[in-house]
């Protein structure tokens, strides 16, 4: 086991590169399946534990890939297995979205169901919804669905009921395929949706309207091989954004694109931060009190729930009374019980989290209950008196490269060490009676 230790009160300042997005390089790597004739390069991709079991799942389907430096390449040609094993899928739950793209290469798919994790109950039923408005057969048994496509797909009209990022990508996979027009109504529009959109084009396909809320895929009959860079990631630039601002410090964030992240510039501005957008990346500074704010989680161009944790951190250290509701997913106010292990004072009342900001935070010990609640208790980490340890690192592992390295250039104090169990149990013991 490991653990990062973080000693809080350093002002960060510098400078700090985005690499790849995670959400966005998942759907393309899936998507690479599609592709029937020729290599798939993918560049700028960040090599995360999340990018490691997509790729170890699209070999057991049989498909080539080869992970370097910063880029992966994929050769689909000798695809030949449809079924993702169960101990990939538990790890990481967009496995399930290579589901479009073997119903539409190899008419059949069985994986099983991704289940929930901590943020929520995350049902697949508008996956399954819009799949079958296409022309697939599903059956649910053993853990496991498995869809067949007994004639072949076909474009339809499908309204999603709820703009969800990996149900449009899921449909508009399959769709690529498809005999005719696919129209998806109230298809989500993150910018994740708009760079597999460009990916699938750039492999032979023909869709159109992505980043809008009705895109519009007319079927090809096959795809070929591409090479194509992935966008830069907007919640880790988010989160370094939150990590100059929380520590009053004053950092640029390089590759973070501003028109990705209008509504965390917008309530940063709000709550006093400065934030310069520019050509190549956003320029951070805050200095003395901010204010509270209240943020509501939407789908995009709302703000993001990927961020949700984070800006809730900073609003701890804003004096006063900032509510926060998260309406994308039922249970993610995991961090809330660890912020308050750290002196925090927050209460939650149905999907409202009501904080009172500007209390001093403490260092304490604290655990990771998802990816985002990790980096938000590091950077909590970094304005607590004192030390904070942060443990159950293997959810933070799955969304940042490198954090501790890229923080302590910035400045922090921050190292990451390996535990001995027997021992760091027995401090716990001690501590948490
Ligand atoms: C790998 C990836 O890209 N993950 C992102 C993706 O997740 P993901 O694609 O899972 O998120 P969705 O947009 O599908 O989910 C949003 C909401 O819709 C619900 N829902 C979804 C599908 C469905 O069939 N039925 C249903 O009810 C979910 O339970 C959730 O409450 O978008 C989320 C919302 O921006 C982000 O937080 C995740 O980081
Ligand atoms: C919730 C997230 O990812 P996933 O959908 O892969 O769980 C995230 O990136 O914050």
């Amino acid at each position: 086991m490991e653990k990062i230790i973080v000693q809080g009160g350093a002002r960060l300042r510098g400078r700090v590169k985005v690499h790849g997005a995670k959400n966005a390089v998942l759907p393309l790597i899936a998507a690479s399946i599609l592709a029937s004739r020729g290599n798939i390069k993918i560049l700028d991709v960040p090599m995360l534990e999340d990018v490691k079991t997509i790729t170890q799942l699209l070999r057991r389907l049989g498909v080539f890939t080869e992970l370097g430096d910063d880029q992966v390449t994929i050769n689909a040609e000798k695809l030949n297995l449809t079924e993702a094993p169960y101990e990939l899928v538990r790890k990481m739950r967009a496995s399930f979205i290579v589901m479009g793209p073997l119903l539409a290469r190899k008419k059949h798919a069985r994986i099983p169901l991704p289940g929930g994790c901590a943020i929520g109950t995350r049902p697949i039923d508008l996956h399954l919804k819009g799949l079958e408005a296409l022309g697939v057969k599903f059956e649910m048994g053993q853990g496991y669905v498995e869809g067949h496509v007994p004639d072949r797909l076909r474009g339809t009209r499908i309204y999603l009921d709820f703009p969800s990022v990996g149900a449009t990508q899921n449909i508009m996979m399959a769709a690529t395929l498809a005999q005719g027009r696919t129209v998806i109504e109230n298809a989500a529009c993150e910018p994740e949706i708009i760079d597999l959109a460009n990916f699938l084009n750039a492999m032979g396909a023909k869709v159109r309207g992505a980043g809008t809320d009705e895109i519009r895929i007319d079927g090809v009959d096959f795809l070929r091989g591409t090479e194509y860079t992935v966008i830069p990631d907007r919640i880790e630039a988010g989160t370094y954004m939150v990590a100059a601002a929380i520590t009053r410090g004053e950092v640029f964030v390089e590759g973070a694109i501003s028109d990705h992240l209008g509504p965390l510039t917008a309530k940063m501005r709000e709550m006093g931060v400065h934030v310069l957008e520019g050509e190549n990346g956003i320029h951070v500074r805050a200095e003395g009190e901010l204010k509270p704010a209240d943020v509501k989680t939407l789908p995009y161009p709302g703000f993001p729930t990927d961020m949700q944790s984070q800006i809730m951190a900073l609003l701890l250290t804003a004096k006063g009374t900032s509510l926060l509701t998260e309406t994308v997913f039922e249970n993610r106010f995991m961090h809330v019980e660890e912020f308050k292990r750290m002196g925090a004072a927050i209460k939650i009342d149905g999907r409202t989290a009501i904080i009172e900001g500007g209390r001093p935070l403490s260092g304490a010990q604290v655990k990771a209950t998802d990816l985002r609640a990790g980096a938000s208790l590091i950077l909590a980490g970094l304005v607590a008196g004192g030390v904070t340890e942060v443990t159950e690192l293997h959810h933070v592992d799955r969304g940042y490269v490198d954090i501790v390295g890229k923080l302590r250039a910035l400045g922090a104090v921050i190292e990451r060490v390996a535990v001995d169990e027997n021992k760091d149990s027995a401090v716990h013991q001690h501590s948490y009676a």
